[in-house]
């Protein structure tokens, strides 16, 4: 039974990708119904669990901050079921796992990674020939994914023939795609490419060991993760490593490219900058003459860029997660509520980053707007909750950020694009993560 200092409460709703499908409902856009009809609080019952949104920017805070909300609760099940990691064994060693990877993805050791991952997002982009039709995420997903996967868990361990890259594309797209419901409910297939996948980690740490001392080069996430975290958890750990590190970024980029791609001022603007900074490369770089094909773009560069990293941050504001979540451990005082431990306490940035008062006119693409932020500072806009926030938020955004921002400069520079359809929706399916477009997106491309 509800106490009466509970939040109004909505039963009834499944929202989870496959139920939510049959059922004809959007969980998104749930969310901002039900806040219209409710009130900023109220807690929605499905499937046994219970799930209190937090739609006031006031207690944004309280979410982050709150000793009495936990982030390890609220994901131990999904990390179990997606990564086969045990209860007792994730809270014994997420702590230490997440202070390696914060630590290895500080601002500084983010720019010690940008040089390679120059390298890899060249040659990937090279593979794409010299023109070419295609869904425009399927390309970009066919660069980022072997370029993000060599730079964060090295490049010898990466997959290396053409024949695996497909197939590491094929079992990745499957696990990235049944993720959200695979957290919930894994059914056979989804696990199928779960044990896939975690084979390979498997082999990849087995490598990341044997080449530890033999490269003087810097060690890699994985490297310096194997150096703390038990073995036997290693390639699990790994795995949710690789899907963090590629699962929000990859729609984001095919968003900041699209939204460019469809606002030709934008586009101009974007444009005049990259050809100025990258464009007189051919004829002062010793490695352009030697390789016509290789554009280097150092964080020197980028800085010189702003307006592209202006769109960058736009587009993660707009295609922003559906939501993100912590356990309620004591009871909790929201507003006039008491909230009991055991619910889900659930934040949207996704509507969060529509609130007028933050940012006006938020439906539209408007890369001005992130001018007033300091960005070369690291500071974001105010109401910009894209990355959580507290001491679990997105120890990678600082490395998404340099990375989106390097690729599309550079996808920009090397080819020339036309769409072919129009700017797609955001899919109203998912909470998990930011969001991936309604509809197909094919593009026509050219090498310049
Ligand atoms: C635009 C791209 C990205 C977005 C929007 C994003 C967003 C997020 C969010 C919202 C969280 C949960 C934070 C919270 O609950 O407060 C998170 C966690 C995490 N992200 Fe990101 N992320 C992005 C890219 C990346 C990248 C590129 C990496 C790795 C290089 C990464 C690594 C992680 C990891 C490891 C966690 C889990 C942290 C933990 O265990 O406590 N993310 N991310």
């Amino acid at each position: 039974k509800s106490s009466p200092n509970a939040p109004p409460c909505i039963r009834g709703w499944i929202p989870w990708f496959g139920a939510a499908f049959e059922f004809g409902k959007a969980p998104l856009h749930f969310i901002q119904q039900a806040r219209a009809k409710y009130g900023p609080v109220f807690t929605i019952v499905a499937a046994g669990k219970r799930m209190t949104f937090v739609t006031l920017n006031e207690d944004f805070r309280l979410f982050f901050t709150s000793k009495d909300v936990d982030f390890e609760q609220a994901v131990q099940e999904a990390v179990h079921n997606t990564a086969s990691i045990s209860k007792d064994c994730f809270f014994e060693t997420h702590p230490a796992c997440h202070a390696i990877i914060k630590g290895r993805l500080t601002p500084g050791n983010t720019a010690m990674l940008s040089p390679h991952l120059c390298e890899e997002f060249n040659e990937h982009l090279e593979n794409l020939g010299p023109e070419g039709s295609g869904q425009l995420n399927e390309l970009i997903k066919s660069v980022m994914y072997p370029s993000v996967m060599s730079n964060l868990l090295g490049r010898c361990n990466s997959p290396s023939s053409s024949l695996t890259r497909q197939e590491f594309l094929e079992k990745f797209t499957t696990y990235d795609d049944g993720f959200e419901y695979g957290s919930q409910l894994p059914e056979m297939d989804w696990a199928n490419s779960k044990q896939w996948l975690l084979s390979l980690l498997r082999n990849m740490v087995i490598k990341a060991e044997e080449t530890l001392n033999s490269e003087n080069s810097g060690k890699t996430l994985l490297q310096h993760l194997a150096s703390s975290i038990d073995e036997t958890y290693l390639p699990n750990y790994g795995l949710l490593l690789l899907w963090a590190s590629l699962a929000n970024a990859i729609p984001i980029t095919f968003w900041a490219v699209a939204f460019l791609l469809s606002n030709p001022a934008s586009y101009k603007i974007a444009m005049d900058q990259i050809n100025a900074v990258l464009g007189d490369q051919d004829s002062h770089c010793l490695v352009c003459i030697e390789d016509k094909q290789k554009t280097t773009v150092t964080l020197d560069h980028l800085q010189q860029m702003p307006y592209v990293k202006w769109c960058i941050m736009e587009a993660i504001r707009l295609r922003a997660p559906g939501a993100i979540t912590r356990k309620v451990v004591r009871p909790l005082k929201l507003q006039n509520y008491i909230i009991p431990p055991g619910d889900m306490l659930m934040l949207s940035p996704y509507w969060a980053h529509r609130n007028p008062k933050y940012f006006p006119e938020p439906e539209d693409f408007k890369p001005e707007r992130w001018e007033t932020a300091d960005l070369e500072k690291n500071v974001l806009l105010e109401g910009f909750v894209a990355f959580g926030g507290g001491k679990n938020q997105c120890p990678g955004r600082w490395y998404a950020i340099m990375e989106l921002h390097m690729f599309v400069a550079l996808i920009l520079y090397k080819f020339d694009f036309t769409l072919q359809d129009p700017l797609p929706k955001p899919s109203p399916l998912h909470l998990v993560g930011t969001q991936q477009p309604d509809g197909p997106c094919a593009v026509w491309y050219k090498h310049r």
